[in-house]
């Protein structure tokens, strides 16, 4: 299980988290809930270890990765949706799913790729084809895609549903519920409740890089 403890996180003078502690138990789906500009983008990215300067600590099944680069994170099966996607647009589809196994040397990439395949066909699809060739929804499918090739444990997705079309966020809400049964520890950032009520079981509330727990 996840285990934040008094992150504070600053860019120049402004304070972006202030203090924020959260547990969030093995194989639970929880929501991080708040406005833009509330610090929910910076909150995944502090537990991703991709925030310089950061204080606190980000524990994992009690091991402290505070001072742990995002490569050793990734390794230990953690998985980040960025909310803008960060595919390498002319790369091919199955290169991007891949990106997160060759920075952390993964042993059975190729066996997990074909997990994530099965899981989400959409992608097998169009694995040859470049990232710049697919619309926005698609890319989203290849981000969530390439976060589950290590993320088996941890998967922290940055507002999945935003600027989606409804068809394909019922079809992202489907492949996020099936994770339900593969045990792991879901975070789903997003600005609106509603979104993603029926998939969550517990929700954090985060104001001004505050967090409370629903
Ligand atoms: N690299 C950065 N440098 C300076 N300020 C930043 C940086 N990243 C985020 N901020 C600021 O930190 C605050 C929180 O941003 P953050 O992206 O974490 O919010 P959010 O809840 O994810 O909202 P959004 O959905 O709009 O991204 C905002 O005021 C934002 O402008």
């Amino acid at each position: 299980m996840l285990t934040v403890k008094n992150l504070n996180v600053y860019f120049g003078s402004q304070q972006v988290l202030d203090n924020v502690s959260l547990d969030l138990p093995a194989q639970m789906m929880a929501g991080l809930i708040g406005r833009n500009g509330a610090g929910k983008t910076t909150f995944m990215r502090a537990v991703m270890g991709l925030i310089d300067g950061m204080q606190g600590d980000v524990e994992f099944d009690a091991v402290n990765l505070s001072k742990s680069p995002t490569h050793e994170r990734a390794g230990m099966g953690f998985g980040y949706m960025p909310e803008d996607r960060k595919l390498v647009p002319e790369f091919t589809v199955q290169d991007n799913v891949m990106l997160p196994a060759w920075s952390t040397k993964m042993a059975d990439a190729d066996k997990r790729l074909e997990w994530v395949y099965s899981l989400i066909p959409e992608v097998a699809n169009f694995r040859d084809r470049r990232a710049n060739q697919l619309s926005g929804g698609q890319q989203k499918l290849v981000a969530l895609a390439r976060a589950l090739l290590c993320g088996n444990k941890l998967l922290l997705l940055d507002e999945p549903f935003e600027g989606v079309a409804p068809a394909l966020a019922q079809r992202l809400a489907q492949i996020i519920f099936e994770l339900k049964k593969e045990g792991m520890s879901v975070l789903i950032a997003d600005s609106n409740e509603q979104h993603v009520r029926e998939l969550i079981e517990r929700s954090f509330t985060i104001e001004r890089g505050t967090v409370t727990v629903q």
